[in-house]
């Protein structure tokens, strides 16, 4: 038997053979006809392509080359959350880069934006107005919202595409246009968006061509709530969310509040009462409930790069203990590769996921009788952004959806 472990630690000369693409058939086409994968075997698979893609081993299973690969495009990739795409596609068997977009940096390499993707051997950034799809077959759109719409409705109809950006994430447009304070220029799109919180949605985000990937602050949310919410286990009243944030949460524009001086040594709320996150998730915590629900949220801005936390204080239904909601996390994520419920007691640090795709959380007896304390931390670029796209785009395209994101955090 293989530990996980050491298999998602691939050396250099395996993982080179990895991004030759090796492919386990079988698992593949259950996939296909089912629709979803086996999530018991995904690990099993991951790990069976790494051995068999390391040249010493004898004893791999029946493998078949790849036949297509999938090209994609990075719109935004000198951001932040583009630059992370290009980060964890490096290591991605089946998907391969084959245009990038800029605005102010257009015309430059990868390299020269960001040191240290300088190894990557891509062509350079282009602005969006000279880009050519005609090699591409789905795209990360990285882009600021409020541009995001125009440039998703000129896109190739034939494109499967996750938008990162908030342009498509609110059903009613009327709700976007007030929270957003820009009116909606492509709300027939909308209609076709598929939220893709990849854990709750995991069915309709396989066949959607769109996707809106969660912002961050509603990821961390949703994950440990839309389970208890659904099992009836906490009152739809008194949902109480503090937040914080690294600072690439803002992007890597300048910008005066997010200078070194404003943001190290000291800690601060912003957006009280008026985030414009709050519509998001009430949408995400009303089709849990079928019920209007409305939250008190206030996210901070922390003194480091990356890395978010949500504590979430909850009032439980009557007879509801803290062992329940404990018991009800443990089966909604029992096999769920990326989501992870800490061991009792433990508390969720973020610089324990960083880097990572894991969201990890717990939950807590609160002193105040009745009530309970949730914790969930993230990495705010990557289940935050880029690599829950990057699972999406892995189940829209077809494959196990954590192909290319089994990283380790990052520590210390
Ligand atoms: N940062 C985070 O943690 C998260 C971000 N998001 C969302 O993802 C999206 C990208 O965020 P992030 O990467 O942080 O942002 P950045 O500001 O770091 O990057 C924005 C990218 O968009 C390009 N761009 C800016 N304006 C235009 C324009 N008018 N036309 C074409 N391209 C343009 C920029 O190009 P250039 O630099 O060359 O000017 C850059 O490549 C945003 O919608 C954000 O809200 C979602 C979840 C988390
Ligand atoms: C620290 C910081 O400024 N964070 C951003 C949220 C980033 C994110 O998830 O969200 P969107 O995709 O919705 O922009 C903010 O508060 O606006």
């Amino acid at each position: 038997m293989v530990s996980i472990s050491s298999a998602v630690r691939l050396p250099p000369s395996m993982a080179i053979a990895q991004k030759e693409t090796f492919r386990l058939l079988p698992s593949f086409k259950d996939h296909e006809k089912i629709g979803k994968p086996k999530w018991g075997n995904e690990r099993m698979l991951q790990i069976r392509c790494s051995i068999a893609a390391s040249p010493q081993n004898l004893r791999a299973p029946k493998i078949e080359k790849l036949e297509k690969t999938i090209r994609i495009g990075v719109l935004g990739a000198s951001g932040y959350t583009g630059s992370e795409i290009v980060r964890l596609l490096a290591n991605h068997p089946n998907f391969d880069i084959t245009l990038m977009t800029a605005d102010r940096k257009a015309g430059q390499s990868i390299g020269s934006v960001f040191p240290h993707l300088i190894t990557q051997d891509l062509p350079n950034m282009v602005a969006i107005k000279d880009a050519d799809f005609a090699n591409v077959d789905a795209v990360f759109c990285c882009l600021p919202h409020g541009t995001t719409q125009e440039i998703i409705k000129g896109l190739p109809a034939g494109l499967k595409i996750v938008d990162l950006s908030a342009d498509f994430r609110l059903r009613d447009i009327g709700e976007y246009e007030e929270w957003y304070g820009q009116p909606h220029r492509a709300p027939e799109l909308q209609k076709e968006a598929v939220y893709g919180l990849t854990e709750i949605s995991r069915e309709e985000i396989c066949s959607a061509r769109l996707v809106a990937n969660p912002g961050c602050y509603p990821t961390s949310i949703q994950l440990p709530l839309v389970p208890l919410i659904k099992a009836q286990l906490i009152e739809l009243r008194n949902i109480i969310i503090d937040s914080k944030s690294g600072v690439s949460g803002a992007g890597r524009a300048a910008k005066e509040a997010n200078l070194y001086t404003e943001v190290a040594e000291g800690i601060h709320s912003y957006g009280v009462t008026r985030h414009r996150h709050v519509p998001e998730i009430e949408q995400g915590l009303s089709d849990a409930s079928h019920a209007k629900v409305t939250v008190s949220f206030t996210p901070h801005l922390m003194p480091m790069s990356r890395g978010m936390q949500s504590t979430i204080y909850v009032e439980m239904t009557p007879g509801v203990t803290v062992e329940d909601l404990y018991q009800q996390l443990r089966t909604s994520y029992e096999g769920e590769e990326f989501v992870i419920l800490l061991e009792k007691g433990v508390v969720p640090h973020t610089r324990n996921v960083r880097g990572s795709n894991y969201c990890f959380m717990n939950v807590f007896p609160d002193r105040i009788p009745g009530r309970a304390i949730i914790i969930s931390v993230i990495d705010n670029l990557v289940k935050g952004a880029s690599g829950q796209a990057l699972q999406n785009l892995n189940l829209m395209m077809g494959f196990p959806e954590s192909t290319g994101l089994l990283y380790q955090p990052l520590f210390p």
